[in-house]
């Protein structure tokens, strides 16, 4: 039997179950034996009756002491049935399951694991799982049970039995396919019995073994993917070799600033691929505030005078036209003909300029996801930038490249990300970090104050704001719906007007036209705006640096990643900034939040506690970036796993950069099967 064989072919597996596997995902042998339990009821634990502990799952050994009832509860059947052991007695109780009357047979010996309460003068077990013991079972040789992940009407006991049958059925047949020299270094165990361990842990010892095995297993599977793609992608693709450019030195020297040595060397990395023919897919990771826009600047410069068009894509209008303002002069200093493409310009006025940048009338497009659409057309596109915050996808980016033939491509993001992460979410792209802000930037000093001190934060606003400085407010928000936002936004916004009289206060909310957001925006940088109320859409990489205070309120309602973020708006000039998190609640995750944010301005330092408090979650999740799922592996706490199975990779890459190894011929295949999908995206 294969991994690959349908799951139908395992024994007890017919029509209905079947269906109920699908709903799960799972088709073939190999997914089934791929869901693994989330947790293990340990029934060396099993309690007499007697000792029961209220309020908590416990585990019994227990016979049917009476027939199951159904009685009528309200409009629910309720079945009871009483339970015994040598020490006493209790209900256990189900709702909505009359069928259950048929299930107990008088005197027989079940395992009963559910919540215990003491309800109406009765001890009760609340919908408990139930597994029937045969008189001559030794329930305590296996104690450690494994309880998989929610299972679509599966019973626990049938996808256990499932699994006990898939493992018979394949016992040691499962072809190992890591390479014996990796195993042997890093002291990985055989597949099989990794496979039935995992599952029916001997003891807790050969389970830590069997999972070590397999997080292994998954990082490392899938680092080898990610990085056999990239260098397909190498090897296959050729790519553009811009010639150094003898003005760019005059240009660099023409900025109003001088580059941070972060900036320097993420330039030179940048240069270094430009010029070499192999395709760029270089991801620059910088902080928030810590100058990528000019970065991209300068690899749009080299592009273009090389006589390639260069195209920036930012996820909201607003930023797509903070690029442009901000570069377009900068660049036109050079005769860099410049243009903005976004959703909102007129028909005319698109056609005007999708004929320019067919034409090769304009070098460089400035825009938003308008940019991929099938009619933008270019005379010679030469490099992509995109500026991303986790927005766009695999799929998006390959769609504007298709525009050229194999230009270079450049990947912003704000979202710092430690560095084993990102060589896992950005595995198919070099990585380049700016680690340093531009010289003269303050601490932007923060507070976490509850919401009775909101006059008083009003008050040391005014202060900022009367030495003419300027502040944003992002807004209470009481639920998550469009109707709302906009109310809470325009009504907090009268509320504050009384407070700052003499002050301009405007509003920006996502329902808002682009046209009507970029004209506020303008006035804001112009200064025309003290005081902006908004909800989440200046997220991201609005540049005002006037702007001096962030007042966020329900502070709680974000996660730090975000309230770095938002917090990032200020601080970015020469003067000293603040950001005010008001809420109110005593949650103890959100106390750790604000006990990070007052303690650091570093997003690296931020994004590795995060991880740690609510785990890689969402954000890290895989599947948006179109590779496999994790299924056992846990990138934060895993990440000592994850650093040996990255360089066992690099280690396995460099001796065979193709596979062609006797050796690795089965790692090979087990590759190919896993990212099958992503492999024929590539070779279209
Ligand atoms: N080397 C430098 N010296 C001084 N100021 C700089 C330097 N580099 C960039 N800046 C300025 O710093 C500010 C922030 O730069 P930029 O907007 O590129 O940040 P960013 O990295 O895109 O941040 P975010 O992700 O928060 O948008 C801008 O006003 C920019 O002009």
């Amino acid at each position: 039997m294969n991994l690959s064989d349908p799951v139908e072919s395992i024994k007890g597996v017919g029509e209905q179950t079947l269906k109920k596997l699908n709903k799960l995902n799972i088709y073939t042998v190999g997914d089934l034996l791929y869901h693994f339990p989330r947790e293990y009821e340990d029934r060396s634990k099993i309690r007499k009756i007697s000792e029961i502990e209220y309020n908590e799952v416990n585990t019994i050994l227990a016979k049917i002491g009476t027939l199951p009832q159904n009685l009528k509860k309200g409009r629910q059947i309720l079945t009871k049935v009483n339970l015994r052991d040598d020490s006493g007695s209790l209900f256990a109780v189900w709702f909505g399951q009359p069928y259950l009357k048929k299930q107990f047979q008088l005197n027989d010996t079940y395992l009963f694991s559910g919540k215990v309460t003491f309800k109406y003068g009765q001890i009760q077990m609340e919908s408990p799982d139930y597994e029937k013991v045969a008189e001559d079972q030794n329930i305590f040789a296996r104690p450690i049970i494994p309880i998989y992940p929610s299972t679509y009407k599966l019973s626990q006991k049938i996808i256990r039995q499932l699994i006990r049958n898939a493992l018979d059925e394949t016992q040691n047949q499962l072809i190992e396919f890591l390479p014996l020299w990796i195993r042997k270094k890093y002291q990985l165990a055989d597949y099989n019995y990794s496979m039935n361990n995992i599952h029916f842990p001997e003891s807790d010892q050969s389970y830590f073994i069997a999972r070590n095995r397999l997080v292994f297993e998954e990082l490392f599977l899938l680092q080898m993917g990610l990085m056999s793609i990239k260098n397909q992608m190498d090897q296959k693709r050729k790519g553009i070799a811009f010639k150094s450019i003898s003005e760019l030195g005059e240009f660099i020297r023409s900025l109003p600033f001088e580059l941070t040595s972060a900036q320097k060397r993420v330039v030179e990395e940048i240069k270094k691929d430009m010029i070499s023919e192999k395709v760029m897919n270089r991801l620059v990771q910088g902080d928030v505030g810590s100058g990528k826009t000019i970065v991209a600047a300068i690899a749009l410069f080299i592009a273009v005078k090389n006589n390639y068009q260069g195209v920036m894509m930012a996820p909201t209008e607003v930023l797509a036209t903070q690029h442009y303002q901000g570069l377009a002069p900068i660049l036109n200093q050079f005769n860099i003909r410049t243009g903005l493409l976004t959703g909102s310009l007129t028909k005319k006025q698109k056609e005007n300029i999708l004929k320019q940048i067919k034409e090769g009338e304009i070098d460089i497009v400035f825009g938003t996801h308008a940019l991929i659409q099938e009619n933008v057309a270019f005379k010679a596109l030469g490099l992509v930038i995109t500026d991303e915050q986790h927005r766009f996808g695999v799929r998006q980016r390959t769609i504007l490249s298709e525009k050229g033939s194999n230009p270079d491509v450049l990947v912003m993001t704000a979202t710092p990300i430690p560095r084993t992460l990102a060589l896992i979410l950005y595995g198919d792209l070099d990585i380049s970090i700016i680690d340093e802000l531009p010289p003269g930037r303050q601490k932007i000093d923060t507070y976490s104050v509850n919401s009775s001190y909101r006059h008083r934060v009003y008050q040391f606003i005014k202060k900022e704001l009367m030495s003419g400085r300027q502040a944003y407010i992002i807004c209470p928000m009481v639920e998550e719906s469009d109707d709302q936002e906009l109310q809470s936004v325009i009504s907090y916004t009268d509320q504050i007007k009384h407070e700052f009289e003499e002050y301009n206060i405007s509003y920006l909310h996502g329902k808002m036209k682009p046209k009507e957001k970029q004209k506020v925006m303008e006035e804001f940088l112009k200064g025309e705006i003290h005081i902006l109320v908004s909800t989440t859409v200046i997220e991201v990489g609005v540049n005002v640096p006037n702007a001096t205070i962030m007042l966020i309120e329900n502070a709680e309602r974000f996660g730090l990643a975000q309230l770095h973020q938002l917090r990032g708006r200020v601080g970015r000039g020469q003067f000293k900034s603040y950001c005010i998190l008001i809420t109110d609640s005593k949650s103890k995750v959100t106390m750790e939040r604000m006990k990070v944010m007052k303690k650091t301005n570093n997003g690296f330092e931020i994004s590795e506690t995060d991880l740690k408090i609510r785990g890689p979650g969402e954000f890290f999740g895989t599947r948006q970036h179109g590779l496999p799922d994790l299924k056992i592996a846990n990138l934060y706490k895993d990440i000592s796993i994850l650093k040996k199975a990255q360089e066992a990779c690099i280690e396995v890459l460099n001796m065979d950069p193709n596979l062609e190894k006797e050796e690795h011929q089965l790692l090979k295949s087990r590759i190919h099967q896993l990212f099958s999908e992503k492999i024929k995206e590539i070779s279209l």
